[in-house]
């Protein structure tokens, strides 16, 4: 796979809408909590104007107290007006006042004392209603979801993104609580909250999970990337298939004994899971074979020349020095040729840079079929090769180099032998010392092909003593 110009352009697509799409769960966080308000202004007005199916839709069920919308009232605006730099003071003061209220509500139900009944709006109304039977307060789980709301924003304003968003997630425990008590029919799991209430709570928990969807867990799971792709999946279908089962066993527990239902229940969730853990497994591995992928072609692009495919000089010096240690220790000669096409400025000249790109290429599988397997061969650059010999004597060296010349000379590339006549190519030779560098040997050949280029090119020349 190459890695290409392309790619880049879909990964700076892909970041753009990662962006887009998070700037939109913003809007939609606000747009709730605006929602939120009216619906409780709505409810609120119920009791101005003495209409309580606007507070108790259900009649007889329980209804929305009045401190309760105006804790959403105060939520939904410090949501609403989040990221507007001219309500800094404002802002904190509406999650504050919320948490106070909701506070004080908690402590009226845990040590019985009466605080809040003192700026309880409609008190009178709501006194009647008691009194009649009907059910109309702030439950204790009402005013633990504000509290942990108002606390997330106030976290959020203080810039501890993931706490909050932690502390958001923890308040819409509660209306999902309630959403499934009211499903299953279970009373003690939404006690005094309303209906209302709780889709007034799945809506603002929501707003204040996503009010910094920048940021933070929120951030992650909107990612168009792995980790957000898996996420997204493992949520959905966590929250709905459990729901679903849950539903199920509540329908059966009737006719099914307890224990059988429990087994069966565990079997299931536990075969959920290996379901979900598989699924993700197979979303991940798709994903990373395509990271794998460009992994490898980045490192093919750094170790072989793009044009002829051969190593490049970088990858050539690293294989020569691990032959010439290897030489080295079991003390075998070792040549390096060097090798340059004459007059390559001229190919480009008559025929154009795209022939030129073609010689070199046919130069290069050239040169990698008249070596052995164990020879390694590289483009040094421009029109000039080279390739390591080990476990070679000066004279198979020579002929090497000599069926190498010969075999360039011979070869047939359409579009320019056919029409200028035969390539030819000049090769130095240097034997590798004892304790030399790879670069002292590639500088001794680049001396001996020097000197085949002087004597008139398509030779083959050798460094000697006297070249020192
Ligand atoms: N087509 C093509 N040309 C290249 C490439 N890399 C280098 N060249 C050309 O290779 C030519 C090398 O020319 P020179 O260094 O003058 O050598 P020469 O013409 O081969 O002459 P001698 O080496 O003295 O025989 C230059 O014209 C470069 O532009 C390449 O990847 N493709």
């Amino acid at each position: 796979m190459a890695f290409s110009s392309l790619d880049l352009l879909e990964n700076e697509k892909q970041n753009i809408a990662y962006e887009n799409r998070t700037r939109y769960v913003e809007i939609i966080a606000k747009a709730l909590a605006l929602g939120c308000i009216l619906l409780s202004v709505l409810s609120l007005s119920g009791y101005v104007f003495s209409a309580p199916q606007l507070y108790r839709p259900i009649a007889g069920g329980s209804a929305t107290h009045p401190l309760t919308a105006i804790t959403i009232i105060l939520i939904g605006f410090s949501v609403f007006l989040e990221h507007k730099k001219h309500f800094t003071i404002l802002n904190p003061l509406l999650a504050i006042t919320a948490l106070l209220i909701s506070l004080t509500v908690m402590s009226d139900i845990l040590l019985s004392s009466k605080l809040a009944v003192h700026f309880t709006p409609f008190i009178d109304t709501v006194n009647v209603e008691l009194q009649a039977g009907l059910s109309n307060s702030m439950g204790i789980n009402t005013a633990l979801m504000m509290a942990f709301l108002s606390s997330a924003l106030l976290l959020g304003q203080l810039g501890n993104v993931l706490t909050a968003q932690l502390f958001a997630f923890i308040g819409l425990a509660v209306p999902m609580l309630s959403i499934i008590g009211y499903a299953y029919g279970i009373t003690s799991f939404f006690g005094h909250m309303s209906i209302l209430t709780t889709m007034y709570g799945m809506f603002l928990g929501g707003s204040v999970l996503c009010i910094h969807a920048k940021h933070g867990a929120v951030h992650a799971l909107l990612s168009p990337h792995i980790g957000g792709r898996i996420a997204r999946f493992q949520v959905g279908i966590g929250c709905f298939v459990p729901i679903c089962i849950g539903y199920l066993f509540i329908q059966t527990l009737i006719s099914v004994k307890l224990e059988d239902l429990f087994g069966l229940y565990v079997v299931v969730i536990s075969w959920f899971i290996i379901v979900l853990i598989i699924f993700s497994a197979i979303i991940q591995e798709k994903i990373d074979e395509k990271r794998r992928d460009a992994e490898l072609a980045l490192i093919k692009a750094a170790t072989y020349d793009s044009l002829t495919g051969i190593a490049n000089r970088r990858h050539f010096m690293e294989l020569a020095k691990s032959t010439l240690e290897q030489s080295a220790l079991v003390a075998s000669e070792t040549y390096i040729l060097m090798l340059d096409v004459d007059h390559f400025k001229s190919v480009n000249d008559r025929a154009g840079h795209a022939i030129g790109d073609k010689v070199l290429i046919a130069i290069a599988s050239t040169l990698t079929n008249s070596v052995r397997k164990t020879d390694s061969v590289c483009r040094l650059g421009g029109e000039e090769f080279a390739t390591i010999l080990p476990k070679t004597s000066e004279r198979d060296a020579l002929l090497v180099a000599e069926k190498i010349r010969t075999a360039v000379e011979q070869t047939d590339i359409p579009g320019y032998t056919d029409i200028y006549g035969q390539v030819t190519i000049s090769i130095g030779l240097a034997k590798a010392e004892d304790q030399q560098t790879i670069d002292a040997v590639l500088s001794h050949a680049d001396n001996a092909l020097y000197q085949a280029k002087e004597s008139g090119r398509n030779k083959v020349a050798k460094f000697t003593d006297e070249d020192k």
